[in-house]
């Protein structure tokens, strides 16, 4: 099995520990890979290197339009090796080949897209008061940016930070989750073979607590852009303020999805499905509560029951899968744990609740979608992020009473709502406080939009032009064009 390793300096390096992991397939837990292990001299040496190639300046002086060429290639080369990332990305998540194809058709999206927004921000004209003078807004590169990434779509997370930063002409260094790098090291090669300076892009691979640890406190970082868990964002935000570095943080989500009693039943009960099931749950943005109009509830419970039965859980490889398993025997403990949390508070269990009995799926790491109902919005089950498949119910019988529940959260990621009724529709959407709002639909994100968090969801937005924008300081440069004394101390 070949070492993946990390690349430092536009060489690639094994950790100075020599330290290895082991990747596994959580469908399986069979071996994969072997990661190098980094640690905080790994990352201080990754840091280092994006350090000098930033100030020596010829990068971020590079003509905007030829960084763009540089992304652009690499969106080229995800599309020509899209099959071999498609299955690294399934073998080290566990998620479907046909999802992971999806995620790289989006991730060689992004690249392209911050590929052509790279010089269409040739600066601001400001009509100054001031007499004879001249003044402009010019965006600049922020430096060195740290990014860290999680598991749950490990090569999407990181091209939403790579692709931006490298645009605007900053340099990085990337941290992707230490149990799923596979896809990351990889789009390091096209990196490689696209022909970025060295030291403009760095790969550092190992443990949270060390090397990302290192990203976030270092004074030589300027960004520090992190996808996962509201605990690590805390820390993350803490630490980031040693040298009141720049932070981007998309944390997680409790996501509402409010269904009226007029929409289309057929369409609203096929999207709460997909909704909180989609890739085990595992999904920031996944409608893990669905507040439901009281007089269609037990209709739509029946019918979303019948339907969870035949949710297919396998290999994902295998194209009848609809899903995989979850990501670690850990994560899975934790899933298990909400699980008894919300039948100890009263919640009622509809199905699901435990793992499968299939002896084909004992080796990995499955979970059954699990339903509840009978929720309220005090209980645990409905308030923390139980990142798996597991779906909570409430009732509402006013549009008031509907934002309300859904408002009733710390998290503000996305939420969807379900009516026919546009004007309800609207009027819902601009009443629910998240970064996202689905109006008969859930999930769909794509390059154009940003996407972020209001709440504890996070700080600062992905994609769109604003996702350019967050790796760009703002400079007012002002001209005098008659300078004089002005004898203000004679
Ligand atoms: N808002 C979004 O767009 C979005 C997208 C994907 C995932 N998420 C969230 O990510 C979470 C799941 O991912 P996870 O379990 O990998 O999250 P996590 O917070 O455990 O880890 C994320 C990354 O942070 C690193 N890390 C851990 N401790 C660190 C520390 N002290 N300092 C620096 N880095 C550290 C990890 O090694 C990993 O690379 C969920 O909460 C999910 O909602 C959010
Ligand atoms: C942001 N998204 C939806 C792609 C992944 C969240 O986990």
């Amino acid at each position: 099995m070949t070492l993946k390793r990390m690349y430092i300096d536009g060489a690639w390096t094994e950790a100075k520990s020599k330290e290895v992991r082991t990747i596994i397939n959580p469908y399986n837990q069979e071996n994969v890979a072997e990661a190098a292990e980094g640690n905080r001299e790994d990352a201080k040496a990754a840091i280092q290197a994006a350090r000098t190639a930033f100030d020596e300046g010829s990068w971020a002086e590079t003509p905007a339009n030829e960084r763009g060429e540089l992304v652009q290639k690499v969106a080229d080369f995800i599309r020509r090796d899209k099959e071999e990332l498609a299955e690294l990305e399934s073998l080290d998540t566990g998620k479907t080949l046909e999802e992971s194809r999806a995620d790289m058709d989006d991730i060689a999206n992004v690249f392209q897209y911050f590929a052509g927004l790279a010089d269409k921000d040739g600066g601001e004209m400001i009509a100054s008061p001031i007499p004879d003078s001249e003044s402009k807004v010019v965006r600049e590169p922020v430096g060195v940016c740290g990014q860290i990434t999680p598991w749950n779509y490990p090569l999407l997370q990181a091209a939403w930070k790579i692709a931006p930063a490298l645009a605007a002409g900053n340099t990085i260094v990337v941290k992707p989750s230490e149990i799923t790098p596979l896809t990351t090291v990889k789009v390091f090669e096209l990196i490689e073979e696209a022909g970025f300076p060295k030291g403009v892009a760095n790969l550092v691979l190992g443990k949270g607590a060390d090397a990302g640890a290192e990203l976030s406190e270092s004074v030589d970082v300027d960004l520090v852009s992190f996808t996962g868990g509201i605990e690590t964002g805390k820390k993350i935000m803490q630490a980031a303020s040693i040298n009141m570095k720049k932070i981007a943080l998309e944390l997680g989500g409790k996501n509402p999805n409010i269904v009226f009693a007029d929409a289309d039943f057929e369409t609203a009960v096929d999207q709460a499905m997909n909704a909180v099931f989609f890739h085990a749950g595992q999904v920031c943005s996944a409608g893990a509560r669905l507040i439901i109009e009281e007089s269609i509830h037990d209709e739509f419970v029946e019918e979303l029951v019948k339907r969870t039965k035949n949710i297919k859980l396998g290999n994902g490889f295998d194209e009848s899968t609809h899903s995989g398993p979850l990501i670690s025997a850990e994560h899975r403990d934790k899933v298990e744990k909400y699980v008894e949390i919300g039948q100890q508070e009263g919640a009622k269990l509809e199905i699901g609740g435990k793992r499968p009995e299939d002896p084909e799926l004992q080796n990995g790491f499955f979970f059954l979608p699990t339903i509840f109902t009978n929720c309220r919005s005090d209980m645990r089950i409905v308030q923390e992020e139980v990142f798996g498949p597991v779906l909570t119910i409430e009732t509402f019988s006013s549009k008031e009473e509907a934002v309300a529940i859904a408002n009733d959260s710390i998290y503000g990621l996305a939420g969807a709502v379900f009516t026919t009724d546009i004007a309800k529709a609207e009027e819902t959407a601009s009443k629910l406080r998240m970064g996202t709002v689905w109006i008969n639909d859930f999930h769909p994100y794509f390059a154009q939009a940003p996407w972020g968090g209001y709440k504890q969801s996070g700080i600062g937005r992905e994609l769109g032009h604003i996702g350019l924008e967050e790796y760009t300081e703002v400079k007012h440069v002002f001209r005098n064009k008659k300078p004089e004394p002005i004898h203000w101390f004679k």
